[in-house]
């Protein structure tokens, strides 16, 4: 087993990475466990596969699992499905001092964590990540939110899991769309700031996603080493180290918005064409060469990812993706960060950039390919 530290002084906790852990999660998550009553919250698609494991692992140890089951998919970031969460946990009579298990990707884990950042002004949480995107990223670092109309995450907390279990198991169940979708937040470590680690995501990317437990073992224990550094020197991203993290995310996050949040985009294929977007970006600024922007488009069209916006049939303009982007987190005082890239491994916070030359880009972009 894999064990990764996520350093955070009174809210530190570890990540636990293996094959077996959710038929054993009720051993791993003893010391958060008070009462006969457990809360669960999953969604309708991970209840079908590891609902039975992880309540008879309860069981045995003399618990009671008590299921909230989620709509699947980035819907269910959304007022609606919090306050029914809320008022089911508050007829559950959970207390400050209990724990939730959230088990599901990144959606269940994110909108549990809400929940229980403000159920009670705070409860405990453990993260059980079932997608390969939630097992290398969304259940560390404790950013936890619900999406708007306005946008993406703008609702939400910082708040820390007491533990995470990242049962490699559970990817065998996981589409290949999913697969893939997570893998991009795998290269993004790479690229932000791992050279090296980029190189083994070019070489092993299409066996992992095809299954290869001891290459999925390497990819979740790196990207979440990677991220816990990150996190334990900036957890609630004021320094900017913290939003190296958000690479891609900027032109992600307005593509998911101008698709819906629906399934015709996954969070992680947003990212993966927000990175490709990110790459050209710092080509024309003349800050990297265009042959390093190109592999990293190579290298994420290699996990069977998109890289030309274009083939996402959007009839709007730039200036209506920069739009979305003025509702992004990291805008300050009027002017909007940008994560570009210095190389390949070398990414940094760019204050200077104008978002009507974004926007003229993006024109561009929406036209190639
Ligand atoms: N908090 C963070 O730091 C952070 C980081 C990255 C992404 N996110 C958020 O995470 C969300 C995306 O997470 P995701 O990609 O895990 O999506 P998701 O939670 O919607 O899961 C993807 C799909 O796979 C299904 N599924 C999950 N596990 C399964 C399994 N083991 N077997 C079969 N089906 C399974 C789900 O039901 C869903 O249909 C986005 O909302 C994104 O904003 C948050
Ligand atoms: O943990 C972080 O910090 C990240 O930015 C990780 C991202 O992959 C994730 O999608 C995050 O939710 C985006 O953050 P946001 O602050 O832009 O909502
Ligand atoms: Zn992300």
């Amino acid at each position: 087993m894999a064990v990764i530290p996520v350093a955070l002084g009174g809210r530190s906790y570890e990540v636990r990475v293996e094959s077996g852990l959710l038929a054993d999660a009720a051993t791993h998550c003893a010391p958060f466990l008070r009462k006969t009553r457990v809360p669960v919250i999953t969604d309708e698609n991970v209840a079908q596969h590891w609902r039975e494991p992880v309540e008879r692992s309860l069981a045995a140890a003399g618990h009671e699992a008590r299921w909230h089951v989620l709509p699947a998919g980035e819907r269910a970031k959304s007022w609606t499905e919090l306050a029914r969460t809320v008022d089911w946990l508050l007829s559950e009579e959970v207390e400050r001092g209990d724990h939730i298990l959230a088990l599901g990707g990144g959606v269940v884990g994110d909108l549990t964590g809400f929940a229980a950042a403000i159920l009670k002004r705070g409860c405990g949480f453990v993260q059980l990540p079932t997608t390969l995107l939630a097992q290398v990223d969304s259940s560390v670092g404790g950013k936890t939110a619900i999406n708007t109309p306005a946008g993406k995450n703008l609702v939400g907390a910082f708040h820390q899991p007491s533990l995470v279990l990242a049962d490699l198991d559970a990817l065998g169940t996981l589409p290949q769309r999913e697969m893939r979708a997570g893998f991009a937040e795998v290269i993004k470590y790479g690229i932000l700031g791992d050279p090296e680690f980029f190189d083994w995501c070019e070489r092993n990317g299409h066996a992992a996603i095809s299954g290869d437990t001891d290459l999925l073992e390497q990819a979740v224990a790196r990207s979440v080493a990677a991220k816990a550094r990150i996190v334990a020197e900036d957890e609630r991203e004021t320094t900017g180290a913290r939003a190296l993290l958000n690479l891609g995310h900027t032109f992600g996050h307005a593509l998911e918005a101008q698709t819906g949040f629906s399934d015709r985009l996954l969070h992680g294929e947003g990212v993966a064409l927000g990175m490709v977007l990110a790459a050209r970006y710092s080509a024309r600024r003349g800050l990297i060469a265009p042959d390093d922007a190109a592999r990293v488009a190579t290298a994420i069209a290699a996990a069977g990812l998109q890289t030309e916006i274009s083939t996402l049939g959007l009839t709007c303009t730039g200036t209506a993706l920069a739009d979305h982007m003025m509702h992004d987190k990291k805008m300050d005082a009027g002017t909007l960060p940008f994560i570009l890239l210095r190389s390949i491994g070398a990414a940094f916070l760019d204050r200077e950039v104008a978002l009507i030359d974004v926007s003229a880009f993006l024109d561009e972009q929406l036209l190639a390919g």
